[in-house]
């Protein structure tokens, strides 16, 4: 396959392109001076794009590539992918879910739990010195929070199970009601010999699947979560709102003024329309909100690095060592069956 070109446009993992460079001819073009004139002089020879959530396969770049085969994103979004075009060219377009499910939802997790216990303006405070002039302020309870999830696929479910643990009450906005959601995480168990603040730890590590020492009988009975049939009606009846659906033309701003004035001053939440938030959040209609992904990265709008009830991540979902390595073997395999003829391991089509 060494024969076969491959480019990538931008730079995305040591690792994958360690491994695409001893399977393919890779091309790097964020290194070559004249990007343009070099995907026309390669355009008979580029076979696959290598796309992930900040650059993907535009109808400029799939037009400029006539013998282009296939898309594989480093990535479970493919929302910069023309999938229209891709479709109508028979391009083959693949992603990476499933493997990076498990973080991105720990991270959910790590942004309400930042938000609501002021978890890095705290660490501020301390930095700063601020704390030998008294104590800091009081913060907001996570456990128990109405959680509210835009979403229920793989990654919304992951943030439930989550939730459940820290006795969040669940509902979920998504096209169509889901046939009997049930929790899927292993049985919860009660904690022996271990105090009530022992039991609530295990309890909420149990529920990133961390194996824990000491258990018994019991088993709890599976659990439902609400369904509301619209995000508005979801948002007026949750604490937090958590958006886990993929981006397309449906569920772009999705979290609209109306969704954030239902969320109300006591909500928080990640977003999808920017300019909004960012009023809700200034004029307090919106009680703080927690973001791994922004409407136009890097750019981040620049009114929410004063606001102290805003934490602010730069799109680091599956930023582990763990599941960027799964996730570039997840796009070499699937290169590796498309040029072998084989099935693709993660086809969205
Ligand atoms: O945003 C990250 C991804 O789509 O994998």
């Amino acid at each position: 396959m060494e024969s076969i070109c491959v480019l990538m446009p931008i730079p995305m993992n040591a690792y994958l392109e360690r491994q695409l460079e001893k399977r393919f001819n890779l091309f790097k073009l964020w290194t070559v001076p004249q990007k343009a004139q070099f995907i026309k002089d390669n355009a008979d020879s580029v076979r696959a794009v290598i796309g992930n959530a900040t650059s993907g396969a535009d109808a400029e770049l799939i037009d400029a590539l006539p013998k282009l085969e296939i898309v594989a994103s480093f990535s479970v979004g493919i929302d910069k992918v023309d999938l229209k075009k891709c479709k109508e060219k028979g391009i083959r377009v693949t992603n990476t879910p499933d493997v990076l499910t498990d973080d991105v939802a720990d991270l959910a997790i790590g942004l309400m739990l930042a938000l609501l216990r002021r978890l890095c303006e705290s660490d501020r405070f301390v930095r700063s010195g601020k704390w030998k002039l008294g104590a800091y302020k009081l913060t907001t309870k996570f456990s128990g929070k109405t959680v509210g999830i835009i979403g229920l696929g793989r990654i919304g479910q992951a943030v439930a199970t989550r939730a459940e643990a820290f006795d969040c009450p669940i509902s979920y906005y998504s096209r169509s009601q889901k046939a009997d959601v049930k929790r899927d995480s292993p049985h919860r168990q009660p904690i022996i010999g271990l105090g009530r603040i022992g039991q609530a730890v295990a309890t909420r590590a149990e529920a990133f699947d961390c194996p824990i020492s000491y258990y018994s009988r019991s088993q709890k009975a599976d659990v439902k979560y609400k369904y509301y049939p619209t995000v508005v009606e979801l948002a007026a009846n949750s604490d937090i709102l958590v958006v886990a659906c993929a981006l397309t033309e449906e569920t772009r701003h999705i979290v609209n003024r109306e969704v954030m004035d239902a969320l109300g001053p006591k909500g928080r939440g990640p977003h999808v329309d920017e300019r909004e938030l960012v009023s809700a959040l200034v004029e307090g209609r919106l009680g703080g909100a927690g973001l791994d992904v922004y409407e136009n990265e890097p750019e981040v709008p620049e009114e929410l690095f004063g606001l102290e009830n805003v934490v602010l991540l730069p799109h680091v979902g599956s930023g582990t060592n763990e599941t960027r390595q799964a996730m570039a073997d997840l796009v070499i395999g699937n290169l590796e069956a498309h040029f072998l003829k084989k099935p693709l391991l993660t086809p969205v089509f």
